[in-house]
């Protein structure tokens, strides 16, 4: 059994308590402490972009067992602001959560929302998706807007590079996410407050172990492995964490970014990752689908029209102790809110749960057999 005490280091908060490894898969449970408690991993993190998990109120996350929940700073810069979130007594205060939360940099939503970008060394420009406005992101105004927020674990200002990529773009790119990386580190002087680093490398194994051992040697907390979930296929995206996880220290986190689907979960806790966001549950119950162990489940369709039963006899959630699939159909179909709220409750109780499952098999040392069986039912 390995386990690794978290040295006192500098600002560091996210401390690794324990990681346990399981069989020869790189699987591992661990303790992630912060300011606002100790939490269980392998975790999903629920994502509440604008301070809110669309449909769903903290308490019913409290009650389906989220422990940390994601925000992003691209779009609480853009609005409200982060200094009137900061008078407002930080992000926790704001949205009323007091579990964990974890705020993203910005280095996705800009190469993906804003329009008519430009990177610089300096940082990137680009235009408001809300009014059009041109605007800047650098490190250090990433930074300054995550300790405005005062979520538990920042994220530095990198560049996602998009799928496909020319690998001499992925590599400019990586070295200058590098650089990104020191000056976030050195713009972050909060205390009290998680500093992950962000590997890139696109989709090439020389630049990901490059970027790793770089982001490694500066030191951070935890780390966030990004440019995955981008489009590629999912063999490669396993191949590229096959390449990373290793070179990331042991009793540190890892944060897969973006991803999202129990498939991909139980594959990515196999590699060592501890970590995990999507807006795929809470987006695919907005239209009408639910997650289930067999595959995704389409309450809207008709042949769910006089189905009686619960989106799943199995399933602890809300929806699924109290509703029927016929009356969960029915909401959707008359655009009734409760609906979607039905749906997103469901889909975000699924991963937790599963998250929860993963963690007790890999304690009880059979993670391996519990990923076979789960595999062999899951359809894609
Ligand atoms: N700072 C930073 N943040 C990231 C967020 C990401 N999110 C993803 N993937 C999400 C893909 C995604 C997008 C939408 C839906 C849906 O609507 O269902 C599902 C998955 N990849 C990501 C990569 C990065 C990254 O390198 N750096
Ligand atoms: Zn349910």
């Amino acid at each position: 059994m390995l386990t690794c005490a978290f040295a006192g280091q500098k600002k560091v908060l996210a401390a690794y308590e324990e990681a346990v490894k399981c069989g020869y898969s790189g699987a591992r449970a661990g303790r992630l402490h912060t300011p606002h408690g100790v939490f269980d991993t392998p975790m999903f993190m629920p994502v509440g972009t604008q301070a809110t998990v669309k449909a769903v109120s903290p308490r019913e996350l409290k009650e389906m067992g989220a422990q940390i929940i994601l925000s992003n700073t691209y779009h609480l810069y853009l609005r409200p602001g982060t200094e009137l979130v900061a008078e407002a007594g930080g992000l926790h205060r704001f949205m009323d959560w007091d579990g964990g939360i974890l705020t993203d940099s910005g280095g996705f939503q800009v190469f993906s929302l804003g329009p008519l970008r430009k990177i610089t060394e300096e940082g990137a420009a680009f235009r408001s998706h809300i009014d059009g406005s041109t605007q800047f992101l650098s490190p250090e105004i990433a930074i300054k807007a995550q300790m405005n927020l005062g979520a538990d674990i920042i994220m530095a200002f990198d560049e996602c590079i998009p799928y496909p990529a020319e690998y001499q773009y992925a590599k400019l790119s990586t070295e200058r996410t590098t650089r990104w990386a020191e000056r976030s580190q050195k713009a972050h002087t909060r205390s009290g407050q998680a500093l992950f680093a962000i590997v890139q490398g696109g989709m090439y194994q020389d630049l990901r172990r490059v970027s790793a051992n770089d982001l490694v040697s500066l030191d951070f907390p935890g780390y966030g492995i990004g440019g995955l979930s981008v489009g590629e296929p999912k063999p490669v995206m396993y191949e590229m964490l096959e390449q990373t996880v290793p070179l990331l220290p042991e009793n540190k986190p890892r944060y897969l970014m973006g991803v999202g689907t129990p498939d991909c979960l139980v594959e990515a806790v196999r590699y060592g990752i501890d970590m995990f966001d999507c807006v795929f549950p809470t987006r695919v119950a907005r239209n009408g689908t639910a997650m289930t162990k067999s595959g995704r489940l389409v309450v809207k369709n008709a042949a769910y029209a006089k189905d009686f039963l619960p989106i799943d006899e199995n399933c602890g959630c809300y929806a699924c102790q109290n509703f029927s699939r016929a009356y969960i159909r029915h909401l959707l179909k008359a655009d009734e809110i409760f609906g979607l709220r039905l749906t997103t409750i469901h889909n975000l109780y699924f991963l937790l749960d599963f998250t929860k499952k993963m963690r007790q098999a890999i304690l009880e040392d059979r993670f391996l057999s519990f990923r076979e069986e789960f595999l062999a039912q899951y359809c894609k």
